[in-house]
């Protein structure tokens, strides 16, 4: 196996999508191990505790210390050579983005820690730092209940990565962001639909016209839709397109 996946949450059953399509059939093919764990199996008393209220006050509640300690021994072997990345969901992450997927998809083994409530203690994140990488990582800048929705979306963008599981390689290198632009329009069949037609030029099988479209689409786009990822590519490409204002 490449890679090996566990999932700690107290809410296991969200992360049954996780065997599905692409996914199910890389653990399928043997790519990927993945393994969901309840937190509960790591506490011990009669109501299976898992929260309790914050110091120094505020609303909600915080995840105790001892379950995810528990939890995080029984998952890590000890000496386990290289250590596992824990990965753990967190408004005050670092931002997802496809650099980390692909750092992601080299490791061995990742844990994800799955937060509720206002959050996990912090000593939790501190203690397992003493003995593997951990990272806090946001979606992005809007508020989820809790971290299982990042890790559906986290394993969906690492697991594609991975080699065998996407069908035609093609399809990676065309991928929005590859080449630091969005992706230009995509068209089927049939050519005319609702009075809408396909552009002319995708049915002209001129391949070079029609590369040269679709890199005139992707930049108009990116312009429109995401001027900051414009800011960020290396002159030659602006250039090449003489778009630079
Ligand atoms: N990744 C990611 C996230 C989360 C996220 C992730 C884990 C947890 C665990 C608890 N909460 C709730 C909560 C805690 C503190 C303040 N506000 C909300 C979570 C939110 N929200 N937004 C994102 N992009």
């Amino acid at each position: 196996t490449r890679m090996r996946v566990d999932v700690v949450s107290i809410f296991p059953e969200y992360l049954a999508p996780l065997d599905l399509s692409l996914i199910g059939r890389a653990r399928a093919s043997g790519v990927l191990d993945l393994a969901v764990h309840d937190l509960r199996t790591w506490t011990h008393d009669v109501h299976r505790t898992v929260d309790d209220t914050p110091y120094g006050g505020g609303p909600g509640m915080v995840m105790r210390p001892e379950p995810w300690g528990e939890a995080l021994d029984a998952l890590v072997p000890v000496g386990e050579e290289p250590p596992p990345r824990l990965v753990v969901p967190s408004p005050a992450g670092v931002p997802f983005r496809q650099a980390l997927a692909h750092e992601w998809a080299a490791e061995r083994h990742l844990i994800f820690a799955c937060g509720r409530y206002e959050g996990i203690d912090q000593r939790v994140l501190e203690h397992a730092a003493t003995r593997m990488p951990v990272t806090e990582v946001s979606l992005g800048d809007y508020v989820l209940f809790g971290g299982e929705v990042a890790v559906l979306v986290i394993m969906e963008a690492v697991t594609r990565l991975l080699p065998g599981v996407l069908g035609n390689a093609d399809s990676l290198a065309e991928e929005s962001h590859a080449h630091g632009l969005l992706e230009a329009p995509v068209y089927t069949k049939p050519p005319g639909w609702r009075g809408h037609d396909v552009p002319e030029i995708l049915r002209s099988g001129d391949h070079g016209r029609i590369a040269r479209w679709r890199r005139d689409e992707a930049l108009v786009r990116t312009a429109r839709r995401r001027p900051d990822m414009l800011a960020v590519l290396p002159a030659t490409e602006l250039d090449k397109r003489d778009i630079a204002a």
